[in-house]
């Protein structure tokens, strides 16, 4: 991976692409004054022969060849010159891109993935609102650097006019770079309107797409939301709208000064030329090209050398480098020995808040155990911790190496069914994941789906599948059992069968226990009746491990499992 050093993003854009682009700009800068010139040579050769009745003008089908050869070649290199430049624009972005991926999947832990200011420039960095032309930093870099570029262009014109009359020269060219600044000023001005126009854009957006979301449908249309919709997407979108009118009108106003400042300037010079009579008619015409050139070349797009562009994009990666500092994952954690896990007086909390204040627990290899406690106990967190996502704040934790775990809002990957099971093991062959989808008693749904394994989880694309809730899970019991195949040696199940039927989750639970293997399964759920068949269970209260015993030992103790087990039991009996 090449990484800029010192955000030198230009770099990035690799040396052969910027000396291409470097030869390039500069034959395009340089062309309308050769052209100006072989012009005026060709002009004035022309005029002589003329006037001497010259049949034999010497050197004119050099100079034709000459002048054809020049407009071909810069017509040619003009086409290439946009293509290269956004090429090399990309290149840089791609880099950037590699690079803020690697320093995140180097960061040791999940809490520093969520640490809210880092995940700020990220959003930061993804946002449409980011650049006004929905660039990222490689065009602004590749856009100053021709703006540079340009520079070479004025100095060729300008001494092409000092060699017929040496001031006019850095005359002309001192008017080019003022009214240059002064168009830079004005781009800046639309720029800031437009920028300020962009959340609002974005408003209005949202509110236009979410009247065809299939996501947002059903809601848009059981609450008939569509009327106020659509009002909220106009009016944001046309105030945007009107604003940025106004912004371009003002441009254009601006444009048209600099355009009169111009035609001035070229008046000027070319009276000049016509009362100083000493000039001939090829530096007449050579006079005339060099002032157009150079106000081609001071009328080029000038938004590009506007720092503000790019500026929020290379500020929120200075800031994603300050808070992701490493390139390199760390080494997975060592396992506790003997193929244990083990916390010991575990202390972890959010910002100021804790939630673990000193856990110690032991899992031993093939062991169930079942964690119980109210909502918010930190069952997820004390997961977290296990599988070496979070670091504790005090104590110690020793886990295993290959873990996997099940959340409760695991991830619907828009793949096949196939790869959506992989996704646990991606080393796993086809045969089994077909036999953990048959451990969870899943193959019933995948024969159902349109193309079988094959299908693509999501109506979005044709001939797609959709799920329910509980097949879902099904799906991600699946990739547990495959895990646990392929050599995991700690399952997290954290509430992975809410949404299956009591009898389906018992059932998907002894399968998960039955393919185990050697692997410790820690199961989070509220649901007391797959608890119950935990080889330990553990209860957490007020950061700690209150209880802990099997099903028949915490009734005994009669403690708040067996309240809680209670209260579960008889809402049950009521109910039936
Ligand atoms: N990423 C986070 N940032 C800040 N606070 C968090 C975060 N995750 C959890 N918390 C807080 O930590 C506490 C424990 O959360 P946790 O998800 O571990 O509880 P839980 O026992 O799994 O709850 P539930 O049974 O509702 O799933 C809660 O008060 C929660 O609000």
């Amino acid at each position: 991976m090449r990484l800029p050093t010192r955000g030198g993003f230009l770099a990035l854009a690799g040396w052969g692409h910027l000396a291409a682009l470097t030869v390039l700009e500069l034959f395009l800068l340089v062309e309308p004054t050769a052209v100006a010139l072989v012009t005026g040579e060709l002009v004035g050769r022309l005029a002589q022969g003329v006037a001497r009745k010259d049949a034999a003008l010497g050197g004119i089908g050099t100079m034709l060849a000459l002048l054809g050869g020049l407009l071909v070649t810069g017509n040619v290199l003009r086409s290439a010159s946009r293509p290269l430049a956004e090429r090399a624009g990309r290149r840089i972005d791609a880099a950037v891109r590699e690079e803020l991926t690697a320093r995140v999947l180097a960061l040791p832990t999940l809490d520093r993935v969520e640490d809210a200011a880092l995940q700020t420039e990220l959003t930061t960095l993804r946002s449409p609102l980011l650049t006004w032309t929905d660039e990222g930093v490689g065009a602004a870099a590749v856009g100053r650097f021709r703006a540079r570029l340009t520079m070479a262009g004025l100095v060729t014109a300008m001494l092409v006019l000092s060699s017929v009359v040496w001031w006019w020269g850095p005359a002309t060219a001192a008017v080019a770079l003022l009214l240059s600044r002064y168009r830079v000023r004005m781009w800046r001005t639309f720029f800031h309107v437009v920028s300020g126009t962009m959340p609002a854009a974005l408003r209005g957006r949202v509110w236009s797409e979410m009247q065809s979301d299939s996501r947002d449908a059903k809601e848009v249309r059981i609450f008939g939301l569509n009327g106020w919709l659509e009002r909220h997407a106009e009016e944001n979108i046309a105030d945007a709208a009107r604003r940025v009118v106004e912004a371009r009108v003002a441009l254009l106003r601006r444009e048209l000064s600099v355009f009169l400042g111009w035609a001035a300037t070229a008046s000027v010079v070319y009276v000049a030329v016509a009362v100083s009579g000493e000039v001939s008619v090829g530096r007449v015409a050579a006079t005339i090209g060099a002032v157009s050139a150079m106000f081609v070349i001071s009328m080029s797009d000038r938004t590009e050398d506007l720092a503000e562009v790019a500026a929020p994009a290379v500020e929120a990666i200075t800031r994603v480098r300050a808070l992701a500092p490493g390139l390199r994952p760390p080494p997975r954690p060592d396992g506790g020995g003997g193929g244990e896990i083990t916390l010991r007086d575990v202390h972890f909390g959010y910002g100021d808040v804790p939630v673990l204040n000193g856990v110690t627990l032991t899992l031993r290899p093939g062991e169930v155990i079942a964690v119980v406690g109210v909502n918010g106990a930190g069952k997820t967190t004390l997961a977290k911790l296990l599988t070496g996502q979070y670091a504790p704040r005090a104590g110690t934790v020793a886990t295993e190496p290959t873990t996997y775990a099940v959340y409760q809002d695991f991830n619907r990957y828009e793949l096949s069914a196939c790869d959506n099971v992989r996704i646990a093991a991606p080393q796993a062959t086809r045969e089994q994941v077909e036999a953990a989808a048959r451990a969870v008693d899943a193959t019933g749904l995948i024969d159902r789906l349109p193309r079988g394994w094959e299908t693509v989880l999501s109506p979005k694309y044709d001939g797609g599948g959709d799920l329910s809730g509980g097949q879902w899970q099904k799906i991600a019991l699946a990739r547990a059992a495959l895990a646990a195949a392929c050599g995991a040696r700690l399952l997290v199940l954290d509430e992975p069968t809410a949404n299956l039927d009591i009898e389906a989750e018992l059932e998907a639970f002894d399968r998960i226990r039955e393919v185990r293997g050697e692997a410790a399964v820690v199961l989070i759920s509220h649901r007391f009746s797959t608890v119950r068949k935990a080889d330990r269970i553990v209860v957490l209260s007020g950061g700690r491990i209150t209880e802990e015993g099997t099903h028949g030992e915490l009734l005994a103790a009669g403690g708040e499992y067996a309240r809680m087990f209670d209260l579960q039991a008889r809402q049950f009996k009521e109910s039936a």
